[in-house]
């Protein structure tokens, strides 16, 4: 009788400690890079290791459903999501087990489809001031960075539909913030042996002045609705005030709800105004593609504003931001901790080490996506989606941690890509070269500069 073969170390590289030379320099300066030459070598489970950290790239659909489907309980969310606390506290984004169910149970009411659905007039109304600014521009002007314009807008948009709050006038402020605390947790992800926040360093010093903007912020955003109760309101600050412990009875404390908020704030506006980025930068490039999305708007809109009740018939926009959501997943990669040790492809994951699921890698896997690098939202045509195994595309993730704002992010997108192409077209800026730049999200690194002219 044969023996099942017992599971061997991953093929990989390694590295004693985190230097600019080396086999593994590429991971800081090029960590995409880095991530899919591995995948292109190694095969589809490639092991790194610098000093004690063991890091497994599984790059398969099938591993990426054992982690975070079959096996989901072996694997949680580990000692790297101690650095994002740093700045989100106890938030859903960094918590995992008994604490963040209780989370998830709590918060997951506030994102039902049709509670989703009675946001999309926020989206539409904050996008047409968007509109209207851009028409006010003078014909003949130069570029626009349109990335931080949908920073703008998206924050817009979670102000007014989760907190009930109209974060436009805060923006100046709280935008720049969230960048300094996003590019630290970076910092400190790339920089394991880096001070600890105590120590009184210039990087430490500036992060804690950013979480006190960004805390002062939130804590007048509770308190506002605290002294005024809208008692119409059922947004998610409105549950997170009401929510009560089912065992003692007693609500949230104001840092909690805090931590909340600023998790929502940042992974509700960052991701979907990255996606955005991307999507008008594919079209830029793609005329063809771009001149379908605008027959498609032209033809289902008949010049009216885009509501809910349209989505299903905005087939081809939605399938330009899928696309868009293949090449440039705005989270490219994510890490959770074996619990146990465990075998996966033919290889060892010893318990404790960690695997990183990366959409970027795996949205590009020439076995699952034929010329990976061409813009072809034809790919999620229902018959070739039903195809590809689920895990082939993943940007949100999925499993029990699946993005709780999917159907939020997705809805804005489709309903901001359909308002724009309805009046604008977008052209890459001449001579200007566009690179993702991997800060936790994936973004353009020099922004997005583009030339706006009427459709
Ligand atoms: C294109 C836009 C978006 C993308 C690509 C995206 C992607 C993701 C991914 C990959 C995760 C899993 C993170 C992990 O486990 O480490 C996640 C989780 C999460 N996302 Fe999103 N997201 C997007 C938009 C949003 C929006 C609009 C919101 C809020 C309105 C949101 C809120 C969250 C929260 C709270 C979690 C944690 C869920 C949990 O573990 O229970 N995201 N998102």
């Amino acid at each position: 009788m044969n023996r099942p073969l017992a599971p061997k170390t991953a093929p990989g590289l390694r590295q004693f400690l985190p230097m600019s030379f080396g086999p593994m320099a590429r991971l800081r300066t090029d960590p995409l890079g880095f991530l899919l030459d591995g995948r292109r070598r190694f095969g589809d489970v490639f092991r790194f290791q610098v000093g004690p950290f063991v890091i497994h790239l599984l790059a398969h659909p099938d591993h990426v459903k054992r982690v975070l489907v079959d096996e989901q309980a072996n694997y949680e969310r580990g000692w790297a999501y101690n650095i994002p606390r740093l700045a989100a506290g106890e938030g859903l984004v960094t918590t995992d087990g008994p604490a963040w169910r209780r989370l998830r149970r709590m918060i997951q009411p506030a994102f039902h489809r049709q509670k989703i659905e009675a946001m999309a007039v926020a989206m539409t109304d904050a996008t047409e001031v968007l509109r209207r600014r851009w028409r006010a521009r003078p014909s003949g002007e130069g570029p626009l960075d349109v990335a931080a314009e949908f920073i703008d807008l998206t924050l817009r948009i979670v102000g007014r539909t989760l907190l009930g709050v109209d974060l436009g006038g805060a923006a100046d402020r709280i935008g720049p913030a969230i960048a300094t605390a996003m590019e630290y947790v970076q910092y400190r992800i790339d920089n394991m042996l880096a001070p600890p926040l105590v120590f009184p360093t210039r990087r430490n010093l500036r992060f804690r002045r950013a979480m006190g903007r960004l805390d002062a912020l939130v804590f007048e955003i509770i308190a506002g609705r605290r002294r005024e109760p809208c008692r119409d309101a059922d947004d998610l600050l409105a549950r997170l005030l009401a929510a009560r412990d089912e065992e003692t009875g007693e609500g949230l404390t104001d840092r909690e709800i805090r931590d909340q908020l600023l998790t929502f704030i940042v992974a509700g506006h960052e991701t979907t105004a990255a996606a955005l980025a991307w999507t008008f930068h594919l079209l830029g490039r793609n005329p063809e593609a771009a001149g379908r999305l605008h027959a498609e708007v032209a033809d289902v809109l008949q010049g009216r504003t885009p509501a809910a009740a349209d989505l299903p018939r905005l087939g081809y926009a939605r399938r330009v931001v899928e696309e868009s959501l293949r090449i440039y997943p705005t989270v490219f990669g994510v890490l959770r901790s074996a619990g146990r040790a465990d075998a996966i492809g033919g290889c060892r994951i010893p318990a404790r080490s960690q695997v990183l699921l990366s959409p970027y890698v795996t949205q590009r896997h020439p076995d699952f996506w034929p010329d990976p690098e061409a813009f072809d939202p034809d790919r999620f045509l229902p018959e070739r989606a039903a195809a590809r195994p689920r895990f082939a595309w993943f940007p949100f993730l999925g499993g029990p941690h699946q993005c709780i704002g999917q159907e939020f992010a997705m809805m804005e997108a489709v309903l901001v890509v359909a308002m724009i192409a309805q009046e604008f077209r977008l052209h890459p800026a001449p001579g200007v070269a566009v690179e993702p730049k991997a800060v936790l999200s994936l973004r353009p690194r020099d922004g997005l500069p583009m030339t706006i002219q009427p459709a």
